[in-house]
């Protein structure tokens, strides 16, 4: 698992600067066949760390139209969500962080969408390593039908493997989507 983590990480950030802008546009396409959002919803998404795809398009796009736009916040071993405003942190892995005194949990939310290393058809997911998500989301499997939130994970295509070889706390995702595809 952790050279197959590292063999994707690096394909991730072998991804040119021209792709990677046409990649990121097409992500916002795509996303826009696959969602409607409604108003007032609260959105999360992430800021691009590692060679992760850009998700600027979406997040630009989000904020003009007044949806509340989150990130996550490491809080311990778990993630918590604030809303994007001007003032920002890093976090212990360098990424940045809003500065707010509301913070929010993962069920407030309505969309998570969430980076990956490496998806399957199946919708399973690799992360990073420290289990930040599947920590976080971990409720999801204790509530039957449960509607919120919606999880997505986002990729670029090369980040698909045949089959990933799940632990039993890695929660699945409702959708991955990438520049070409939605599985
Ligand atoms: N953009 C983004 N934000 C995110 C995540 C993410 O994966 N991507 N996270 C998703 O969980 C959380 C942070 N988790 C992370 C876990 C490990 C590393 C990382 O770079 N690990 C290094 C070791 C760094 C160190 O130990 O100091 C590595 O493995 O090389 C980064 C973020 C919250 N925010
Ligand atoms: N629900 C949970 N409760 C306790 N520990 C957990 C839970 N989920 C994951 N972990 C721990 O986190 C560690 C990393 O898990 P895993 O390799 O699946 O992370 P990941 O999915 O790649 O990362 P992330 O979720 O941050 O993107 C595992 O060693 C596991 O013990």
């Amino acid at each position: 698992m952790q050279a197959l983590r590292l063999t994707l990480r690096q394909k991730r950030r072998a991804i040119s600067h021209s792709n990677r802008e046409k990649f990121a546009k097409r992500l916002f396409s795509q996303i826009q066949e696959l969602t409607t959002f409604k108003r007032g919803q609260k959105i999360a998404i992430y800021l691009p760390n590692d060679g992760e795809i850009d998700t600027k398009y979406i997040t630009n796009f989000l904020k003009k139209q007044d949806f509340s736009v989150c990130l996550p916040i490491l809080d311990n071993k778990i993630l918590k969500f604030s809303k994007v405003n001007r003032h920002f942190k890093k976090n212990r892995f360098g990424i940045k962080e809003p500065i707010s005194t509301q913070i929010l949990n993962a069920k407030q939310m309505n969309i998570i969408f969430m980076p990956l290393v490496g998806f399957d058809k199946n919708k399973n997911r690799i992360g990073m390593g420290g289990g930040f998500y599947d920590r976080t989301l971990a409720f999801t499997k204790c509530q039957q039908n449960y509607k919120n939130p919606k999880l997505y994970g986002l990729a670029f295509d090369c980040q698909r493997v045949d089959r990933i070889k799940t632990q039993t706390w890695d929660i699945p995702l409702d959708a991955v989507i990438t520049p070409s595809d939605i599985f």
